[in-house]
């Protein structure tokens, strides 16, 4: 018997051990019994000397036999991340592959496309007399070119019939598709700077170099991303393209097609069908897609020939997961790119501080765009209205409701910001000041007038809008602060001719949807549009000349450290939406803080000030990126367990000594937000500039928790390396 080393989807830190008659090669999918289950594993290592007893070790069930394996590369990524993250190896590999391949089932490999072309014999031929327009026509388009099945398929439903009946005349050669077909150049001639940052870039292929590219809103980073796309995969390499979650929008997409219209493209985010992002993973694991697209899962995605990554919106939070496997997208990208020793582009209008930091010390090399690349578009003009005396209708100043009715009057396209959906964020008690909390979470209670609901949106606890107060018996309840179906509705009251657009999460349930709206947008059937962040981020209406903020003040209060860093990108992000082409653009931000730093740099539209400024405080305070972090987190019924768990952790590294001394300890304390879905969750901050000695008590942590994780039952923990949550 041979004995393997193999990655199973449980939580166990060591790898299991199976037996196979013959050596099976690392990267061969698996099916073994655990737990009297059949399950897929992965073999990650072959003839071990297995530590136990050779008697319990079990039989690796059955190959499956998928024709392919997972690369050593892939391997190799998957080791670090779990390494880095803390993380089961295990789990960390079934969660980095699409549903199909963590099933113990073998999945055929995808069919190549093949292209279809009349060879010398069948150039000669003469073609189908006119009458059968149709067959003429197929004969036509392939005398003029080849062409896949499915563009001869909009020709005639019966292509592939015609197709069988010439190839057996032997009149058509067919072959596989190439992944990269020809490029058509670009619409755009690129602008200087443009040119310049494609073309440091370029110099780069084949090696690793990573680059922050920091363009402001509107100056052109994503045609500076298609034309080193081009020409890499022009080379006959591999190009991945992660971006945040929001941004996969259809416009995005529809400039993908058009710049890259022979280009095999593969899209992998978390909507996408799981029998489709299985097909997706595979044609650019076998290379037959040169162009993968994604959001932060597309960063486990096998690619023989990565020669590029590119990050854009670096700075976005979704980059990072919250849940299970905690990684950081953007940085394994960089983790990546090192390996393939390939050339690395982070791109953003307001990069964070993080990578801002690494152009700072030569880490990252920083490549600029300082104008915005429409000839005629100019930065808005940034207005911050103070309403600390102003009265307000709604929530809405009388200076904005005229700004408003003014661009609705001349045609113009205007959108009201604001982040908070729902009808209200509160419902009150005017009686007694009762208000209504979630059970579960620490957290209010959002009014949705519509459905009749007040819901949690940190879980998913709702009921039905009370009659009346449960303390007092009022009848009077009161809505409280606006949401996007309020500031909607009232609107649609002020101005009465006005065609009012919502788009936020309730809005945009379905992918469709959102195409939909894109699409209303884009001709001009929208005079105002009312959103959140969906609306802020990566969006082009060119004819977009005011944007509102409402009620970004309240970010300003949060005890979090970063809270500054993102209400300042946000911002920016949505200002960058107005006068991006022909028409001239203002913004307008309703604040009772005109003077907080986050809105003079807004105003002054200055991310370098900010960025400098924000880092000097950060250095001051040890703050990252001037250290590294990691949390240690426990939930429980009660807040006391939760804490207590991580104490006993605490004391028991106290007495042995073991921590080194430059790692500081902070806590236990309870979560910014201490109260989710029922549970009270505390947490402790280990703090280093030293990274190793970091990781090093981040493990001696975990060793504690996986000793004492059996005497608290009922307390769950878990690490996160690098934590974006407070
Ligand atoms: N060289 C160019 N000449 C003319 N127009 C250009 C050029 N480059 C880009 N544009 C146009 O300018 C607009 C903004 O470009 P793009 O969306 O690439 O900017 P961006 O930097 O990615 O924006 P943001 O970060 O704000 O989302 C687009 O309409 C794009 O077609
Ligand atoms: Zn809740």
């Amino acid at each position: 018997m041979i004995y393997h080393q193999l990655a199973l989807n449980v939580p166990l830190y060591p790898l299991l051990t199976y037996a196979y008659p013959t050596t099976l090669p690392a990267g061969t999918r698996v099916a073994v019994r655990f737990r009297n289950r059949l399950v897929a594993a992965i073999v990650w290592e072959s003839d071990i000397q297995p530590e136990i007893d050779l008697s319990k070790i079990r039989p690796i069930e059955n190959i499956l036999s998928d024709g392919w394996q997972l690369p050593a590369d892939w391997r190799a990524l998957l080791s670090f991340t779990a390494r880095y993250y803390h993380y089961p190896l295990g789990q960390a590999v079934m969660a980095a592959l699409p549903k199909g391949l963590r099933q113990p089932k073998a999945v055929p490999l995808p069919k190549q496309e093949h292209i279809y072309s009349l060879n010398a014999l069948g150039r000669i031929q003469p073609a189908p007399p006119a009458r059968y327009h149709k067959q003429n026509a197929l004969w036509q388009r392939l005398l003029a070119a080849p062409a896949t099945l499915h563009q001869l398929k909009t020709i005639h439903t019966q292509a592939s019939q015609y197709l069988k009946q010439w190839q057996q005349q032997n009149w058509i050669e067919a072959s596989h598709i190439p992944a990269c077909g020809s490029i058509p150049t670009s619409l755009h001639q690129l602008n200087q700077q443009q040119q310049q940052a494609s073309a440091e870039v370029q110099t780069k292929c084949g090696q690793f170099a990573p680059f922050l590219l920091y363009g402001i809103t509107g100056s052109g980073k994503t045609e500076v991303y298609f034309d080193i796309m081009a020409n890499i995969m022009q080379q006959g390499k591999q190009v991945l393209f992660l971006l945040p979650e929001i941004n996969l929008t259809p416009q995005l997409m529809q400039r993908v097609r058009q710049r890259f219209p022979h280009t095999v493209t593969t899209v992998l985010h978390s909507q996408t069908a799981a029998g489709q992002r299985t097909t997706n993973y595979l044609q650019a694991a076998l290379g037959q897609a040169a162009l993968v697209i994604g959001t932060r899962l597309a960063i486990f995605t096998p690619m023989p020939n990565l020669g590029l990554i590119v990050v854009d919106e670096e700075h976005d939070y979704s980059f990072k997961q919250e849940s299970e496997l905690r990684y950081q997208a953007r940085d394994l990208a960089v983790w990546r790119a090192r390996q393939a020793a390939c050339p690395v582009v982070l791109g953003s209008a307001t990069p964070s501080l993080e990578s801002w930091y690494k152009t700072r010390h030569g880490d990252y090399q920083l490549l600029q765009l300082s104008e915005r690349a429409h000839s005629n578009a100019q930065l808005p003009q940034i207005h911050l209205l103070d309403i600390r005396r102003l009265p307000l209708d709604n929530g809405i100043s009388d200076i904005i409701k005229q700004k408003l009715q003014t661009n609705v009057a001349r045609g113009g396209l205007s959108m009201v910001y604001l982040n908070r959906r729902g009808f209200a964020p509160a419902l009150f008690c005017d009686a007694c000041g009762h208000t209504f909390g979630c059970p579960n979470c620490s957290a209010k209670l959002v009014l949705h007038q519509h459905a009749g609901q007040l819901r949690c949106h940190h879980c998913d606890f709702h009921q039905p809008i009370p009659p009346s107060c449960p303390e007092c018996g009022n009848q009077d309840l009161t809505a409280v602060g606006q949401g996007t179906q309020r500031i909607e509705e009232y609107l649609q009251h002020l101005l009465p001719s006005a065609r009012i657009l919502r788009v936020d999460r309730d809005s945009t349930a379905h992918r469709q949807d959102w195409s939909e709206i894109y699409h209303t947008i884009m001709r001009k059937e929208v005079d105002v549009l009312v959103g959140t962040q969906m609306l802020a981020k990566g969006h082009d209406f060119p004819h977009l000349n005011l944007v509102v903020v409402l009620n970004a003040d309240n970010s300003l209060y949060s005890a979090d450290f970063r809270a500054p860093e993102r209400l300042f990108a946000e911002l920016m992000q949505v200002s960058g939406r107005a006068g991006r082409a022909d028409c001239t653009g203002e913004v307008w931000v309703q604040t009772r803080q005109p003077e907080h730093k986050v809105y003079q740099a807004l105003a002054a539209q200055n991310y370098v000030t900010f960025a400098t400024a924000e880092l000097a405080e950060r250095q001051e305070l040890g703050m990252p990126p001037f250290s590294y972090m990691a949390a240690i987190r426990a939930d429980a019924h009660t807040m006391h367990e939760a804490q207590q768990l991580l104490r006993q952790v605490q004391q028991g590294i106290e007495q042995q000594h073991a921590l080194p001394a430059n790692v500081n300890v902070f806590g236990p304390v309870p979560m910014l937000m201490a109260r989710l879905a029922g549970y009270e969750r505390a947490q402790v901050f280990l703090e280093s500039k030293n990274r190793r000695d970091l990781h090093h008590s981040i493990s001696l942590w975990q060793n504690w928790l996986l000793h004492l994780e059996k005497s608290n039952p009922h307390t769950r923990w878990l690490i996160d390396v690098d934590p974006l949550e407070m």
